[in-house]
């Protein structure tokens, strides 16, 4: 025998309820008892007329001809004409009670639990009838077979004489037999109800009493899944749990089942088959005895919202009996529910999570429980913290399992999530946790990434500048992206992008290819701090901002997003050759934070210089000599010059080839060059500032000075004839100009040099780099670091490469 249980959508409209049909039908000659709950949304709907009776609400007999028209139209389109008589016949002294039940209380204006349970009953009462009539099933009062008595302020099912009752029917069930959920009925015979959701429970109840070999709870998703899917869209369905892993998921949130429904089944070894009606052939979760052999350590996230955090406080607790037993009973003598419990061992405070709705009457229970205490200061103090979240992780296989705790925190800590209270069982099948709950879905996207989707890590990118090399950035995302979920299990997802004056984001992603012609269109107006406040609010996992520009604005956020425990990657060289106070500090928060500050880039484009050089120093060896061409501008300026393609023709060509920054005249006086030589000299230990280097402009200050690139360009002309005389005066003496950087004796400089054949720096050609380093171990060959050292596609795949590295793939 089967029993199965829809719940109020699986029969909220006639086509639900003929999918149901189908489904009983699937079972051919198999004897199954069925168990339904009221229509969809219309227990709410009863409780809600109950409420406006007893305020005197006039408004209640209009809702109430709603609700009784609700049930007629099914009827007429279940039922042909003459058959539909006969149905509304059947259900019509149910109409008549429920109408003078509501008027009862409308002319008396009192609702008692009495009154509540019979008018909220009433909508299983109701659609059982029409159900049945149309499945052609016998039909039963679960209120002659499920009993209760009234404890603890609610209905507890009195097991034994429920059990007895229906053991005693069993044998006279026909093929198809059906009950109302929710309703029951105490030793008076009174109607009384289960709780909310209390039609699972009826039918589990059944599925004990008959010794059925299943019990299938048809519902409107899957099964169990992973996470809650609104939050987590990557949540899959659980294939198989255990009783308890599905009480602790259950209790904790996941409102695919009512959590008592689990005990009778669980008693008797029932297995409960969660099922979708609208997805039949999905296969649903298993509920059983064992856990599945093979599975994951955890099962589930479940999470509840709304709860207050309530902290005890006070030296006056340690070590005296009694404490936990007077502060639980008199929330008790208050019927608050405390949902997690949690005290260090010092015993100097407890904290208990309870439902938000509660907390003003828990903190007034215990304030006068303890006033004794309070007045002499034994407690110094209770504190309530609103708008907190509970998560639990559940799992048996958790059971003896070391580490599963250090990862759990650690995917939350590193995403800046902070913990208040913890609380584990001895039974270690479930952890939970309170946290802030506007870093919920953040902290659940965490876990769920940590714990079930080892299949593949997720990276959320934000992106400022979609110029040169950011627009290349854009197009390795979208090339790469297959490739890096193939080998690497890595997803990047583009969820922001700002250009100088407007902004998108989109927390479900955004198309790479398409994006810039989509911010153009539909761009937000803001500025980049703007663009950092959203970024902040969206408080999205795996976050990592990708600065390509060339903005000291842009540069200034860094250290808001890193606080945010959001990683940046850098190809703007600006905060990294800002004051040395200021560099160290955003190293020190990244390292702090748990999160990656990269801008392998700033030093020759795409070449790997920082990471060798940092793994020098690690390596315990000691930089003591930098020498170095940087700059793929001035390089290719050099190496371009001819008698036909004078200076300031190469200078555009550069700009135009993408070597150059956006102004070239923060290559063409230097700056460029100083800020790496800077960078390269503070990754390799020396504490040095821009004034500490001795520049050599590559052209005369006065020109630099120009109002506006365009009038540089102008003048710069003036020069044509001067690096053409140059050039030629070294092409006689073998020899090359050079813009090269040096560091040596801890002093760092920059400016023209000649170089002959014999130099390294000779054969550099087109807009390379070349570095070199000597060391403690590098003493008499320098280690050698030669490429393009400037160019759009270097550069993306550099800074792709840092995004990567975020990833630690
Ligand atoms: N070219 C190369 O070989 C290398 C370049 N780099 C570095 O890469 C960076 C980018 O250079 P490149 O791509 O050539 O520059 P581009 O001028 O081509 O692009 C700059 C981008 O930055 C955006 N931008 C400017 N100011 C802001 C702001 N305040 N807020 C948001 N966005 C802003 C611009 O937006 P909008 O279009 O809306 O104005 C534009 O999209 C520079 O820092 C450069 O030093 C590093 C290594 C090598
Ligand atoms: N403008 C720079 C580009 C890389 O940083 C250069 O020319 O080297």
């Amino acid at each position: 025998m089967r029993v199965l249980k829809f719940g109020g959508t699986s029969v909220g409209s006639a086509e639900a309820i003929a999918r149901v049909k189908d489904i009983v039908a699937s079972l051919k000659d198999e004897a199954v008892v069925i168990v339904v709950s009221a229509l969809g949304g219309v227990t709410d709907r009863l409780i809600r007329m109950a409420n406006m009776a007893c305020e005197g609400d006039e408004a209640c007999i209009s809702e109430l001809q709603l609700i009784i028209n609700t049930h007629e139209e099914l009827i007429n389109n279940l039922f042909e004409s003459e058959n539909a008589a006969e149905v509304r016949a059947l259900v019509s002294s149910e109409i008549e009670e429920l109408d003078t039940l509501v008027k009862g209380v409308f002319l008396i204006r009192e609702l008692s639990r009495k009154s509540l349970d019979r008018i909220s009953g009433m909508g299983e009462r109701l659609s059982s009838r029409i159900i049945a009539s149309y499945l052609g099933a016998n039909w039963y009062d679960s209120r002659n077979y499920i009993k209760t008595s009234f404890e603890f302020g609610r209905n507890q099912v009195v097991y034994e004489k429920s059990e007895q009752l229906l053991s005693k029917l069993k044998g006279s069930l026909g093929r198809l037999s059906l009950f109302p959920g929710f309703i029951s009925s105490n030793g008076k015979g009174e109607s009384t109800t289960l709780g909310r959701g209390g039609s699972d429970y009826t039918a589990s109840l059944l599925a004990a009493a008959f010794d059925a070999d299943v019990l299938e709870i048809w519902t409107d998703v899957d099964g169990f899944m992973t996470a809650d899917p609104k939050v987590i869209s990557r949540a899959y369905c659980i294939d198989h749990l255990s009783y308890s892993e599905a009480m602790e998921l259950s209790h904790f949130g996941a409102k695919v089942i009512y959590p008592p429904t689990i005990i009778p089944a669980y008693r008797n070894k029932i297995p409960i088959r969660i099922k979708n009606t609208f997805n039949p052939s999905a296969k649903g979760t298993l509920i059983s005895e064992q856990s599945e052999s093979g599975a994951r350590q955890i099962k589930g996230i479940s999470s509840i919202k709304d709860v207050t955090l309530i902290t005890v406080q006070g030296i006056g607790m340690v070590g005296v009996p009694g404490i936990s037993m007077r502060l639980f009973s008199c929330l008790a003598r208050v019927e608050v529910n405390v949902v997690l419990i949690s005290q260090a061992s010092s015993e100097n405070s407890i904290s208990m999570v309870i439902d938000s709705s509660r907390s003003d009457v828990a903190v007034r229970a215990i304030r006068e429980e303890f006033k004794p205490e309070l007045d002499k200061k034994q407690i110094s103090r209770i504190m309530q913290e609103d708008e907190m979240a509970v998560i639990a992780i559940v799992g048996e296989k958790m059971k003896q399992t070391t580490g599963i705790a250090g990862q759990l925190f650690n995917s939350v800590g590193k995403n800046g999530v902070n913990i208040y209270a913890i609380a584990q069982g001895g039974s270690e099948i479930n952890i939970s946790f309170v946290i802030k709950e506007k870093d919920l879905r953040k902290a659940l996207n965490a876990i769920h990434e940590a714990f079930f989707l080892s299949q593949y890590q997720r990276l959320n990118l934000f992106l400022a500048g979609k110029g040169t090399v950011g627009s290349k950035v854009l197009d390795k995302i979208s090339t790469q992206a297959q490739k890096l979920m193939a080998d690497n299990r890595l997803r990047i997802r583009l969820v922001g992008i700002a250009g100088s004056r407007s902004m998108i984001l989109n927390r479900e992603g955004l198309y790479p290819d398409t994006v810039i012609q989509q911010l153009e269109k539909e761009g937000v107006p803001g500025c980049i701090n703007d663009f950092k406040n959203k970024i902040i609010e969206m408080n999205v996992a795996n976050s990592v901002f990708v600065d390509c520009t060339a903005s000291e604005e842009v540069a200034d956020i860094y250290l808001q997003l890193l606080e945010a425990n959001i990683s940046v990657v850098t190809a703007n060289k600006i905060a990294s050759s800002s004051s040395y106070q200021h560099y160290s500090r955003l190293k020190r928060t990244a390292a702090e934070k748990g999160v990656k500050f990269y801008f392998e880039t700033n030093v020759g484009a795409g070449l790997p210089v920082i990471s060798p050089i940092n793994d020098l120093v690690r390596s315990g060896d000691r930089i003591v000599r930098l020498q170095a061409v940087l700059s793929g501008t001035l390089n290719y300026i050099v190496n371009e010059m001819s008698e036909i393609k004078p200076l300031s023709e190469v200078i555009l060509e550069a700009k135009q080839k993408g070597y150059s920054e956006p102004d070239p005249r923060i290559d063409l006086s230097g700056t460029d060059v100083v800020r790496k030589l800077l960078i390269l000299a503070r990754e390799s230990g020396y504490k040095l500032e821009q004034e500490d280097v001795e520049v050599e402009p590559f052209v005369p200050v006065e020109y630099l000075s120009q109002p506006s690139l365009e009038d540089f360009m102008e003048k710069v002309k003036e020069l044509d004839e001067l690096f053409e005389d140059r050039r030629q005066r070294l092409y006689l003496e073998g020899k090359r100009l050079r813009y090269a950087a040096s560091l040596e004796d801890g002093k760092a400089k920059v400016g023209m040099v000649e170089v002959d054949k014999t130099h390294p720096f000779y054969e550099l050609e087109g807009s390379n780099n070349i570095i070199l380093i000597w060391s403690e171990n590098y003493n008499l060959h320098p280690m050698q670091i030669k490429g393009y050292g400037a160019g759009a596609d270097v550069t993306a795949s550099g800074v792709f490469a840092d995004i990567i590295k975020v990833a630690n793939v």
